[in-house]
């Protein structure tokens, strides 16, 4: 049988980019799927987003949901601090096979922890598993309706601080109402969008940033 998009993607990879080069990584994805074949990376015009708003942070701890083939979780830990961690949850084995060689060829392996399994299983043992306390950051990036269930699972496993930073992807489209309604309603929560566009193409999309305030 064929290769799958993930697969070629892994491939374009560790043909373009050089080893140990988390920046290279991310030029050889962008490039990939800007010019060969789409993929729902956050993408570069996002991805610029989502390096300020970790460099403001700083993030001790951070939480990516939904890995995929690996592209923000290279972006995000590649901007943390020695000694920073960062932990992303993904259900498809097939997909986090190619994150985890996507994020070793960037040689960020010792920040990163892939967890393998439904963010709604993860989240209720990351104090148990991980030592977590508390996450500083968090980037939502998987199914589109499990943003709110998971914001609220968060907030009830008491993983969340005052100031911690949550950031959503796809806030346009493909979109997540509920979750907007969720957070710019909240008291709990001071929402921001940043606007951008959809990776590769010049439709709209956004970012969403929510701060917990405790
Ligand atoms: C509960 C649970 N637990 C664990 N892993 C989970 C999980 N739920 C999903 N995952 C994982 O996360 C990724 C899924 C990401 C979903 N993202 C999108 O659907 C998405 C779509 C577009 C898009 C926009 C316009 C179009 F025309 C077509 C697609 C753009 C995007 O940026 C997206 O993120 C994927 O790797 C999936 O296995
Ligand atoms: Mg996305």
């Amino acid at each position: 049988t064929g290769s799958s998009r993930p697969q070629r993607m892994l491939k374009a990879v560790q043909k373009n980019a050089t080893k140990g080069d988390p920046q290279s990584v991310i030029s050889a994805i962008d490039y990939y799927c800007r010019h060969k074949e789409w993929a729902m990376n956050v993408g570069d015009d996002k991805g610029l987003i989502l390096d300020s708003v970790l460099t403001e942070v700083n993030p001790s701890t951070a939480l990516e949901l939904g890995t995929y083939c690996g592209y923000s979780t290279v972006r995000i830990a590649r901007l943390l601090s020695p000694g920073s961690k960062l932990i992303t949850v993904e259900f498809n084995p097939a997909f986090a096979e190619v994150a985890r060689q996507i994020i070793a060829y960037a040689g960020l392996q010792d920040k990163v922890t892939l967890v393998e399994g439904p963010s709604g299983d993860l989240i209720p043992k990351m104090k148990e598993r991980f030592g977590i306390k508390y996450f500083d950051f968090v980037f939502l990036d998987h199914w589109k309706d499990r943003y709110v269930p998971d914001t609220k699972l968060l907030e009830d496993c008491g993983l969340l601080k005052k100031g911690t930073v949550l950031l959503a992807d796809n806030v346009i489209c493909p979109g997540a109402p509920e979750y907007l309604k969720y957070v710019r309603n909240s008291p709990r929560y001071e929402s921001r969008y940043y606007k951008s566009n959809l990776e590769y193409t010049k439709v709209e999309d956004g970012l969403e940033k929510s701060v917990f305030l405790g």
